[in-house]
C-alpha cells in the first residue's frame, strides 16, 4: 500500500474533457464520493460560474478555487474530485493538487473538445471568438500546465465514460496497493 498517496483521485483537463461527467461514474463504479470544484465554488458563491465571471471577474474566481483547494486539503478521502479546466494553470495548485491525491489529466483533442462544446453557454472562457480558434489557442497555452500537473493522462477521444473510468481505476489501484 502506498502511505504517502491520499486515496483520493482528483481529474484535471480542458473544459470538455470530461471531468465532471467521467467523475461521477467512476465515483459510482468506485463506491467513492464524488466533489466538483466548480460546483462547489457556485454552492458558495449562490451564483453561477457565468455570474461570477460577469460580476467579480476571472481572477475574484481563480482565488476562490486556491482558497476551496487549500480546504480540501483536511480531510478529503476516498473521494473523486473533478476540478475547474482552469484549476492547474496556477503553481500553487497544481502542488495542491498532487498533495491531495493521484491526480489524472482527461485529455481530448480540439476537434473532440469543439464537438463536445459545441452550443454551450455556461463557459464564460468560450464566449466571443470562434469555439474552434478559442479552443486552439487556449489548449496551446494549457497543455504544459495539465502535463506538469499529471500523475497520469488518458486520452479520452471515441472512449465511452465507462472505459475511461475503468482505465482511470486500474491505474489508480496499481498506484495505491
Ligand atoms: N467520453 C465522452 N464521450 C462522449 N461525450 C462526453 C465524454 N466526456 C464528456 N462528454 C460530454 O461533453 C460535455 C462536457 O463534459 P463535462 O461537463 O464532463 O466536461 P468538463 O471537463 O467537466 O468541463 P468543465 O471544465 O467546463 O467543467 C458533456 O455534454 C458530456 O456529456
Ligand atoms: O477552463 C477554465 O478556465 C474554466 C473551466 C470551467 O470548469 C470553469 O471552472 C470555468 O468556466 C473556467
Ligand atoms: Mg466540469
Amino acid at each position: 500500500m502506498n502511505k504517502s498517496l491520499k486515496h483520493n483521485i482528483i481529474l484535471i483537463g480542458f473544459m470538455g474533457s470530461g471531468k465532471t461527467s467521467v467523475g461521477e461514474h467512476l465515483a459510482k463504479m468506485m463506491n467513492y464520493r464524488f466533489q466538483d470544484t466548480d460546483l462547489l465554488i457556485e454552492q458558495r458563491e449562490r451564483d453561477t460560474i457565468n455570474q461570477i465571471f460577469r460580476n467579480k471577474g476571472e481572477e475574484y474566481f481563480r482565488d476562490v478555487e486556491t482558497n476551496l483547494l487549500t480546504e480540501l486539503q483536511n480531510g478529503l478521502n476516498n473521494t473523486v474530485l473533478s476540478t475547474g479546466g482552469g484549476m492547474p494553470l496556477r503553481e500553487k495548485n497544481r502542488k495542491l493538487l498532487k498533495e491531495l491525491g493521484y491526480v489524472v489529466y482527461l485529455r481530448a483533442s480540439k476537434e473532440t473538445t469543439v464537438k463536445r462544446l459545441r452550443g454551450d453557454t455556461s463557459r464564460p472562457l468560450l464566449s466571443g471568438e470562434e469555439l474552434g480558434e478559442k479552443v486552439k489557442r487556449l489548449l496551446k497555452v494549457r497543455i504544459p500546465y495539465y502535463e506538469k500537473a499529471a500523475h497520469k493522462i488518458i486520452m479520452t477521444d471515441d472512449r465511452s465514460l465507462e472505459e475511461i473510468s475503468v482505465l482511470i481505476m486500474e491505474a489508480y489501484l496499481k498506484q495505491i496497493y
